[in-house]
């Protein structure tokens, strides 16, 4: 019974995820944010790096010696040490993708790098005879760089690069409609199946992306009340605070401990004190304004970073705070709190002893006779 007779407000919502929605036509609906695009694609880049890198590595090497190796095949009018010196701006290309962290950047390289196998593939093809070994460089290209392109458009322009690429030798050698059609089809095949592996890498890695999500978000969130939980705070606060600074706002923290709580618990059960502890979170979240930081630092204790108001108006905002939290009602009477706020007034002032002048304050609501505000003195 005890339970049901505090009014708890709903279970926070969790954070939407990041949607599949490229690769998935239920999930159109909802595309995701777009700084949680961001993230994918940051997270995408950093993954990915290392192998694009050796891949185009590994296709600088293969380029150099389909280079040496068409020489001793066949005679061709380029000169060996022209078609060579392309190796010089692809091994630049795959230097600067190593240390490239920028998705945009890490795409532009590979594409890059894709343009150069593609004029290095015209110019050891130049003066051979059309048949099979003519194509087969120009259909590997897609297939092995399926898995690198981080988004749908670095994809479209690169399967179109590769597709396109050979028209050079197409239109100005020896090639007969029929090596033509021959080449579009084995052409169309390649990109068909590069576009399956690059939609199954995608999804893969997306997959990850979205469980290491929740396992972060899980180790931040108290599980009770969605909140975050001490230490996540903590170090949002304190980046936050550093902010402030230096933008020379005002910047208060207000420390809330729930009243006679052990006595709830102890009248009525736990069950009780959780569905408290859940409506008062829930009042909380319902009255910040954006920027201000909420955690839930110890069992019945919560702390508010409240940038740019000074004390006067902190102290308004608990007034108001505490009247809502008396409508939520406890099996014995209206839920109360303390609360003690201490302004920043001294950019030296670390977090942890702001926060212990707040919490210094709220002992002192508590001594004085609780459901009450004490401002701290300095700061
Ligand atoms: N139900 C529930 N109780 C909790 C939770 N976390 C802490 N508590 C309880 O909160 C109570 C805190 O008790 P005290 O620190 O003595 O404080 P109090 O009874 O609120 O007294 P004052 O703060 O002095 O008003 C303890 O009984 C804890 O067991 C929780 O997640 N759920």
């Amino acid at each position: 019974m005890d339970a049901d007779h505090v009014e708890a407000g709903p279970v926070p919502a969790p954070v939407p995820e990041i949607r599949m929605y490229l690769l998935f036509p239920e999930h159109r609906r909802r595309p995701p944010a777009p700084d949680q695009r961001r993230q994918y694609r940051h997270y995408l880049a950093q993954q990915m790096g290392p192998m694009i890198h050796a891949l185009m590595l590994m296709a600088t090497l293969c380029y150099g010696a389909a280079a040496v190796a068409s020489t001793l095949i066949h005679s061709s009018p380029i000169p060996l040490l022209l078609r060579l010196s392309l190796l010089l701006p692809l091994l630049l290309v795959a230097a600067a993708a190593r240390k490239a962290r920028r998705p945009r950047l890490l795409s532009g390289l590979a594409l890059l790098c894709v343009l150069l196998l593609e004029i290095g593939i015209n110019l050891n093809s130049a003066g051979r005879a059309p048949g099979q070994p003519w194509v087969i460089p120009g259909l590997l290209l897609p297939v092995a760089s399926s898995v690198i392109w981080l988004e749908r458009w670095d994809f479209a322009i690169a399967m179109a690069l590769c597709a396109l690429g050979p028209l050079p030798v197409l239109l100005f050698g020896a090639a007969t409609s029929v090596h033509i059609v021959q080449y579009l089809v084995y052409m169309a095949i390649a990109i068909s199946l590069s576009a399956v592996l690059r939609a199954f890498m995608a999804r893969t890695l997306f997959e990850q992306f979205r469980l290491e999500r929740q396992l972060r978000e899980q180790a931040n969130t108290d599980g009770l009340t969605g909140l975050l939980l001490r230490n996540r705070f903590l170090e949002l606060a304190r980046l936050a605070l550093g902010a402030i600074h230096s933008q020379q706002k005002p910047v208060c923290m207000l420390y809330l401990d729930a009243d006679h709580f052990k006595q709830l618990n102890d009248d009525h059960g736990h069950a009780a004190g959780d569905a408290a502890l859940i409506a008062l979170a829930a009042t909380l979240r319902a009255q910040t304004r954006p920027g201000d930081l909420i955690g839930r630092i110890g069992g019945e204790e919560f702390a508010l970073l409240l940038p740019g108001i000074d004390q006067l108006q902190a102290q308004q905002r608990g007034e108001r705070l505490q009247l809502t939290i008396r409508t939520i009602q406890r099996p014995d009477g209206p839920l109360t709190v303390s609360i003690g706020i201490a302004e920043c007034r001294d950019a030296d002032e670390g977090l942890e002893a702001l926060l212990a002048r707040a919490d210094q304050a709220m002992r002192k609501a508590k001594r004085e006779g609780r459901d009450r505000i004490v401002c701290a003195a300095g700061g």
